[in-house]
């Protein structure tokens, strides 16, 4: 089975990235995201990118629809508006929303995980390990400004920022739901809820595959701050302002020894949990397990 794919790769074959995004930041000059000096958006199909240089940071939009599911392509473009943020020595923080009306994100897209062969798998894997490990230990400040629903791999991702305004909507619940569908979160999934909540609420919420309502969330520590929906955007920028005075370095370094030894716990082992994770998923059970979950979704509709 080939391991070895190179997201890099896959970018440059797949992607032309910071082309002007199409829709409706077309040909226009948008608002900066926090000063509105001109400076125009950016970004991929799946991504838009509102620039603030001057204020330091830029926020970036997911807008995958209907639900932000994390497909292949989508966390590629993730990925690359990232790096691009990284290094460009104007920015230091990034705000991560969504473009989607009352969904943050869905999670992991279950049609990569569904009916496709192993090196597919593995290369989605590998794709889904890259995201987490690049936000997780980004230098910038990250804040996610939750506004809809998260849930499993989104809500990984919120979890990989360094703090979390989610809007006070009872619809908009958040979790590692993965044991709802009949599979695991990863150790390094669970890692980072227990970094966030303690060991006691993770083990409950994991068994459980609980989605927490904006209260619960803030009451358990997996949220930092509820407001009202129109505010997310808002207080995220707030909030911003106190990780910015901090002298950079000094904070880089301190992310870095919070966040290093579990972030080396899956460096240690990446090829054994891309197997691990495509024969799992790859076991009949399993795939029966997410075609009948798949389906739910849909019936849900009818
Ligand atoms: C021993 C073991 C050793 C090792 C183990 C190793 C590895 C571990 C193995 C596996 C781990 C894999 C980890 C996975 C993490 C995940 O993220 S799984 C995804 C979990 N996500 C969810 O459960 C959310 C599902 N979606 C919803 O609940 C709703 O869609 C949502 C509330 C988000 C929005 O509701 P609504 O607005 O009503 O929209 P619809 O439900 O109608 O959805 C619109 C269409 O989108 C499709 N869709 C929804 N979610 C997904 C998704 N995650 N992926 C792909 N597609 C999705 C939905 O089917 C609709 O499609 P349609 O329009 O009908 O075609």
């Amino acid at each position: 089975m080939a391991l070895a794919v190179g997201i890099r790769g896959l970018t440059r074959s797949l992607l032309r990235p910071w082309v002007r995004v199409p829709g409706p930041a077309r040909g226009r000059t948008e608002p900066a995201a926090g000063g509105g000096d001109g400076v125009r958006c950016f970004g991929s199909p799946r991504v838009l990118v509102e620039p603030d240089p001057a204020a330091g940071f830029a926020v970036m939009k997911m807008r995958n629809p209907p639900v932000n599911s994390l497909s292949l392509e989508f966390l590629t473009e993730l990925l690359i508006s990232l790096e691009k943020l990284e290094s460009d020595k104007a920015f230091h923080a990034i705000i991560l929303t969504s473009d989607c009306p009352g969904i943050f994100s869905a999670g992991l897209d279950l049609m990569e995980m569904c009916g496709r062969d192993p090196t597919h798998y593995a290369e989605y894997w590998k794709a889904v390990q890259e995201l987490w490990l690049r936000f997780y230990l980004s230098h910038l400040v990250v804040i996610s400004a939750i506004n809809g629903v998260n849930a499993a791999g989104g809500c990984l991702l919120a979890l990989s920022c360094d703090y979390r305004v989610l809007a006070d909507n009872p619809k908009y619940a958040m979790g590692l739901n993965e044991t709802l569908l009949g599979i695991i979160a990863p150790f390094w999934f669970k890692d980072t809820l227990v970094n966030t909540v303690g060991h006691r609420t993770a083990e409950r919420a994991l068994q459980l595959g609980l989605l927490f309502p904006p209260a619960e969330a803030l009451q358990v520590g997996m949220v930092d701050k509820v407001v009202p929906e129109d505010q997310v955007l808002s207080a995220a920028r707030s909030e911003l302002a106190q990780w910015l005075a901090i002298p950079g370095h000094a904070r880089q370094l301190t992310k870095s020894l919070m966040r290093k030894p579990t972030a080396d716990r899956l460096l240690k082992e990446r090829d054994a949990d891309i197997q691990n994770f495509v024969r799992f998923i790859s076991r009949d059970a399993i795939q029966k397990a997410l075609r009948v979950y798949l389906e739910k979704l849909k019936q849900k509709k009818t």
